[in-house]
């Protein structure tokens, strides 16, 4: 059974071709990873796939129904949930609040009847509770749920940005360099959270910069260059493929002119 499936997919910046024809799919609890040098399109393709970027060309199906176009939130309703590059936590509220804020964002209409104290909204706000201290549990969080956010390492952020995404209850979850800046402790910490939520049956698209990190945990990797797929297949495979290892190398030997100017 396919949960996401991508199909020819494609944008333009002004004339440039930042993603084009780009197809590939995930089955339930799949960790799928998108690979390629730097602007090769990855953050652009997760872009469109999450509703931020409306594509020019291609189809994204999540069961079989086009949701192509939707806004984030309607695709959250669908169960497709994403983290960000850069951290979208509330760094003076405390983890809890955090966490809470993740239901709350997916609760259309919840905040504004919490703000009049509107009935049901006690209730809710119970429940909201209740559910955030199991999501920071599940995270490695419990212990710091009454600390503020800005006390944390940069590795409990991260786990708290995933709790937050899944306190949506994803059947698809889109993963945007979750392991960015943190430590080696730090990302095996983070390795084991992908891995225990993919056994759970959440598919996983992962775009991470870590080679090591995305040859351990992935089932299946798609590489990109200059916005196209270049190959896909097992992380064994993918590593070997000479195109892969071209690309690669081509971006290293852009970097290294550049550098020497
Ligand atoms: N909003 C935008 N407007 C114009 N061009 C853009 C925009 N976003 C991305 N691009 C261009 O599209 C191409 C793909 O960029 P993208 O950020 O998706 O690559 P990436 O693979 O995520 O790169 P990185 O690994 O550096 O994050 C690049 O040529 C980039 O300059």
């Amino acid at each position: 059974m396919t949960l996401l499936q991508v199909e020819g997919l494609g944008i333009d910046f002004g004339g440039v071709r930042a993603v084009n024809d780009v197809s590939f799919s995930l089955k339930p609890g799949e960790i799928v990873s998108v690979i390629g040098p730097n602007g090769a399109g990855k953050t652009t393709l997760f872009n469109m796939i999450s509703g931020v970027y409306l594509p020019k060309r291609g189809r994204v199906l999540i069961e079989g129904e086009d949701v192509t176009g939707m806004g984030p939130h309607l695709l959250a309703r669908r169960g497709l949930s994403r983290t960000f590059q850069n951290l979208q936590i509330f760094q003076s509220m405390s983890v809890l609040e955090n966490a809470v804020a993740g239901h709350h964002l997916h609760e259309k209409g919840s905040v504004l009847a919490d703000l009049f104290c509107l009935p049901g909204s006690r209730a809710r706000s119970r429940q909201s509770e209740t559910s955030a201290r199991l999501l920071l549990e599940r995270v490695g969080l419990a212990k710091a749920a009454e600390q503020e956010a800005s006390s944390l390492s940069y590795g409990a952020l991260k786990r708290l940005e995933i709790a937050r995404a899944l306190a949506l209850k994803p059947r698809v979850l889109l993963l945007d360099e979750p392991a960015a800046g943190c430590n080696a402790v730090e990302t095996e910490e983070i390795d084991h959270l992908i891995a225990e939520v993919a056994a759970e049956g959440v598919s996983i698209l992962l775009v991470e910069h870590d080679m090591k990190m995305v040859m351990r945990i992935s089932n299946h990797i798609v590489v990109l260059d200059h916005g196209e797929k270049i190959a896909e297949g097992e992380p064994a495979v993918v590593s070997r493929d000479p195109r892969v290892i071209e690309a690669y190398l081509g971006a290293q030997a852009k970097e290294d002119a550049d550098a020497v100017g």
